[in-house]
């Protein structure tokens, strides 16, 4: 009747996520000369080398060289045809290993559900199972694996469809494979990412969408992954029509897309926190260093005399017009400040601004800093005091922002602030543009509060073409740069790439943004409590008379763990799915459970009871209690008038355990039938028998009493849907007060 599969729920498998951080390049005055020269700023060439318009004959040869629009079509299907000639070869490998991945990873472990079954029935499964993860990313291998796939959204085989039947082995095999997804890359990623991406997905490079165009590819995805130049709206969600299942962010600021509506729509937001954090503290270091000694400025000013000049004089032309070369030779005015000694305040003391705080030291600077969540000791322990908002703005020559851009910090500098500054103070800004109020900024610029600015991100990128901050003669720019290297942005990709993957196959991405992150080994642990906890959920609310009406729900946890040992959001999350999903078209999963049953005015409180049981499991039992509602099986309720169900994992199965005050014993591995009957002899046998005679298999049976011959529920675990006519007889043996039908 019953096998118990102890291997079912093994260990998890994670290979160590890339973090390595990497040194960066730098060519810094290259990159501010090339910008400014977009901006009528100080050290541009007053006088433009003229330039010479080409004759109506030169017009005319130019256009008759343009092709025809037919000819560019023609052009463009030619290398299309090109492009696909060169890929022939690839083209057959993944028509003999369709996933793209190694062929044994197209057989599913033996003891995966879907091992065995044939194609339709891997369709079937992989609704709620993970895809066959790939070895060349960091997965968790089995059971946790798979019950977080019901936690996440992972891919849906509707999602994808299939156009043709197969005509040989090797395209049986291929639709055998799960499908794959496509994950649009909207924004330039690191090969290298691109490559672990393009083994497990369709990968759609797409780096000049308009926000429409955008929106109007999104339902085909799965994924999304952007930089910080994509902005992710609620509307981008919306037009996904329920397909997008992660946003992947290749850096740190998650400040273009929309959380609150990801959440709404249960996606995962993931990002990749780590990979450029010296990238940017390195470029922190260059702003301040090349501002401090006018590196910038200099260098155009130069640059511009000799651009003049080149105006002027083409040698190659056979004239030569010298010009004054060393008016530019600005030794005077380029007279800089020194850092050593200077007191630098970084404002946010995170994972950027520390590094920035220990070059600094390295410089000789004095730092001090303020972070309003940042241990004492973590800044204590690089030489850093960490001080208040108004101390660190107040006596600092130098502030260097690394703070994230929320409702809290938008425009936290401004007049006000920067009234409280030290006169003649220099800021540095690799953050967020919004953090400062950019026109407050050029007022104490103009003023001369700050002397100096060095900025790489702002407000509006690219600023507008008329904006006086960049303009400015003070201010120092660059164009989001911070994170630019080769070796960051290789990292970022390689981390983003890894986290999508992740999260598509169903595991919880250390690095989400809007879902709870529960630790590999916690998970593996609580696997088959998470399968418990939604099949108490699922039962719970067909017990509810009208399945509706419930305000909330109260959850028991009995562990012999302190409450600090046992982390049950993944579980609260389980129940909740359980609860709502069969009476909405809601999806719920980890991202949006909280939220979602909050907008339901669904309330579910937590408990937590103490036993003195065995701490190496991390539950004895959860129980799930609804109040306030009549339920469709009197049994089910307690003497409080409570329903009330409670759970248990028993060899790594989940098993019902009580039903009201009755005390029963039924695996919940297929649906359940509640009767309540006088306790009497025969009462198994005969419903056993009226079950059998149509063919339902019986997978479990157990009888809870009140008392010998009084009354009992007997749970009677059965694996088909019984019809109505089977269900009728059963209601109909004498002894029988009442029964029920749960699906699970
Ligand atoms: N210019 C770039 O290309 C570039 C590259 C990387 C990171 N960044 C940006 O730099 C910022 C920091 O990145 P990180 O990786 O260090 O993030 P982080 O989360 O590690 O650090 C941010 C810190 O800011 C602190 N903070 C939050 N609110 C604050 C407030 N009101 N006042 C002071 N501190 C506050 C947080 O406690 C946290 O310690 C982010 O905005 C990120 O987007 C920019
Ligand atoms: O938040 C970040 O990671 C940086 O601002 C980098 O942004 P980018 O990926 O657009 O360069």
């Amino acid at each position: 009747m019953r096998c118990f599969n102890t291997n079912q729920y093994s260990s998890i498998t994670l290979h160590e996520s890339r973090t390595d951080i990497y040194k960066r390049a730098w060519n810094f005055v290259g990159v501010v000369r090339c910008w400014r020269k977009g901006y009528r700023g100080m050290g541009m060439p007053k006088n433009p080398p003229p330039v010479r318009k080409p004759t109506s004959r030169q017009r005319q040869r130019t256009s008759a060289n343009r092709p025809t629009s037919r000819q560019r079509q023609r052009t463009s299907a030619k290398r299309l045809k090109l492009r696909t000639t060169k890929r022939v070869p690839q083209c057959q490998r993944i028509r003999i290993n369709p996933a793209g991945v190694n062929s044994t990873d197209l057989h599913p472990h033996p003891s995966h559900p879907r091992a065995g079954k044939s194609p339709s029935a891997s369709r079937h499964y992989s609704s709620i199972l993970p895809l066959t993860p790939n070895r060349s990313t960091p997965h968790l291998t089995t059971s946790a694996s798979r019950s977080v796939s019901s936690v996440l959204k992972t891919l849906d085989p509707s999602d994808v469809s299939i156009s043709r039947r197969p005509a040989s082995e090797a395209e049986a095999e291929a639709a055998c494979a799960p499908p794959k997804a496509t994950i649009l890359v909207s924004e330039k990623l690191g090969e290298v990412g691109l490559d672990v991406l393009r083994k497990f997905a369709h990968v759609d490079c797409s780096y000049s969408l308009s926000h429409e165009d955008l929106c109007a590819k999104i339902s085909t995805c799965d994924a999304l992954i952007v930089r910080s130049g994509t902005k992710v709206t609620r509307e981008v969600f919306e037009a996904a029509k329920g397909r997008l299942k992660v946003v992947g962010r290749a850096g740190v600021g998650i400040d273009n897309v929309d959380l609150q509506a990801a959440t709404e729509f249960g996606c995962l937001v993931v990002n990749a926190p780590t990979a450029n954090t010296i990238a940017a503290a390195e470029h922190g270091i260059a702003l301040m260093s090349a501002m401090a000694r006018n590196v910038a400025q200099a260098d155009a000013s130069i640059k511009s005399e000799y651009w003049q000049i080149s105006g002027y004089g083409m040698k190659h032309m056979g004239y030569y017009q010298p010009g004054p070369t060393t008016s530019k030779w600005q030794r005077n005015k380029y007279v800089g400040v020194s850092l050593v000694g200077k007191t630098l305040a970084v404002m946010g003391f995170g994972k950027v601004g520390s590094e920035v705080a220990r070059r600094a030291k390295g410089l000789g600077m004095h730092v001090i800093a303020h972070d309003p969540y940042a241990p004492a000791d973590r800044a204590h322990a690089i030489g850093v005091d960490l001080v208040s908002f108004d101390k660190a703005i107040g006596t600092a020559d130098f502030i260097s922002l690394h703070m994230p851009l929320t409702p809290t910090t938008s425009k936290i500098f401004n007049d006000d602030t920067f009234a409280k500054m030290k006169k003649g103070v220099r800021i540095i800004n690799v953050a967020r543009g919004g953090v400062i109020d950019e026109d407050a900024l050029v007022r104490a610029l103009d003023s001369g509060v700050v002397a100096q600015a060095a900025l790489d991100v702002f407000t509006e990128e690219p600023p507008p073409k008329d904006s006086k901050l960049i303009q400015h003669e003070n201010v120092t720019v660059t164009p989001h740069l911070g994170a630019s290297t080769k070796e960051a942005q290789e990292g970022v990709a390689v981390e983003i790439a890894e986290a999508v993957v992740g999260a598509l196959n169903g595991e919880l991405a250390a690095t989400a943004v809007n879902a709870p992150m529960v630790p590999a080994e916690v998970l593996s642990e609580l696997a088959p409590y998470v399968t418990l906890a939604e099949k108490l959920g699922k039962l719970a609310i067909q017990l509810v008379a009208g399945g509706s009406g419930i305000k909330s729900v109260k959850v028991v946890y009995k562990s012999a763990r302190g409450p600090d040992d046992l982390d049950t959001r993944l579980l609260r999350a389980m129940i909740t799915k359980g609860i709502i999903e069969p009476i909405s078209d809601t999806f719920i999963n980890l991202v949006n459970a909280d939220f979602t049953a909050k907008q339901k005015g669904l309330r579910i409180s937590e408990e937590r009871v103490t036993v003195d049981t065995t701490p190496d499991s991390p539950i004895d039992s959860i129980e799930v209690h609804i109040a306030n509602v009549e339920s469709k099986f009197a049994g089910a309720s307690s003497e409080s008038g409570e329903i009330v169900l409670e759970g248990k994992v028993k060899y790594g199965i989940p098993h019902l355990t009580r039903v009201g005050s009755f005390g029963v014993d039924a695996s919940l591995e297929g649906n359940v039938i509640l009767c309540r009957q006088i306790d009497q002899p025969g009462m198994i046998g005969n419903v056993g028998s009226i079950l059998g005679e149509k063919n339902v298999n019986v997978n479990f049976m157990s009888v809870g009493r009140t008392g010998m011959r009084q009354h009992a529920i007997m749970a009677i675990g059965v694996d088909e849907e019984p019809d109505k006519d089977t269900l009728k007889k059963i209601g109909e043996v004498p002894a029988v007060e009442e029964f029920v039908f749960l699906s699970l």
